[in-house]
């Protein structure tokens, strides 16, 4: 997986460079290579916004320079489609981060003030996508949350193999309770399931844990999800328990 990144804050992605992200980068099952659009300008400002034409508050990012470091971008990354980040973009989520994995790379393209001049979307950008309904300060967080989510999934990136596909979303439903030691804390005890070594009674008990968990957290994720008839008799356990 190759990331091209084009943004005003190349130093913003050493933390890329660390955990999960960092390990997949260090064994090459990921690349990064990082494009500032300041190094495109040819005044001694290095100029890179503007006001924006009809007035208003902020700047605009400038046409030439982000033209001008997207087409190094792609030369060099000739089969990556290139994805802006804005709030008006298609709702980022795991399903997008499953079809992005299996993609050869993408250029990600990060703005910054109040956003860059349409002529640049409307000309180079393939697709636009959002992480959320807030306004950050910039595409660059946006830019590593899906580097991130995109990155796990990635062939022998996570430790154990099924670390992914225990993950949220990846099976439709919110995670289980984790523990650790110790294994009584401050009067709250780790559910005795977890510490009776019987795999298959704690599978079940996690997989309740989820399925009860969703219903009451996220009610509209199992409105997509088919629930099999041993989850269904899970589920049903986890509403009686918890109604009393
Ligand atoms: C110019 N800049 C404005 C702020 N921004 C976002 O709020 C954002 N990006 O992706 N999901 C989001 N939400 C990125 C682009």
């Amino acid at each position: 997986m190759r990331f091209d990144v084009v943004t005003l804050f190349p130093e913003m992605f050493e933390a890329a460079r660390l955990g999960v992200t960092g390990k997949a980068l260090d064994t090459g099952k990921a690349s990064l290579k990082l494009w500032n659009p300041r190094d495109y300008t040819d005044d001694t400002h290095r100029t890179v916004d503007d006001r924006p034409y009809g007035g208003g508050p902020g700047m605009v990012m400038m046409v030439e320079p982000l033209k001008a470091a997207l087409q190094e971008a792609k030369a060099a990354a000739p089969g990556s489609r290139v994805i802006y980040l804005t709030p008006q973009g298609q709702r980022f989520d795991q399903m997008a981060a499953r079809e992005m994995a299996a993609r050869d790379g993408m250029i990600l393209l990060a703005g910054r003030y109040e956003g860059i001049d349409e002529r640049l979307v409307d000309c180079c950008v393939d697709e636009e996508w959002s992480i959320g309904d807030y306004v950050l300060s910039g595409g660059e967080l946006a830019a590593m949350v899906i580097m991130d989510a995109v990155t796990r999934l990635l062939p022998g990136v996570l430790g154990h193999e099924d670390s992914a596909q225990q993950d949220s979303y990846m099976n439709g439903l919110l995670d289980f309770p984790q523990y650790t030691r110790p294994d009584a804390l401050e009067g709250r005890e780790v559910p005795d399931v977890l510490l009776s070594g019987n795999h298959a009674a704690i599978g079940k008990w996690r997989l309740k844990q989820a399925l009860g968990r969703t219903w009451l957290r996220r009610p509209d994720l199992l409105e997509q999800r088919e629930l099999s008839e041993e989850e269904q008799r899970l589920l049903e356990e986890f509403i009686r328990t918890h109604q009393g």
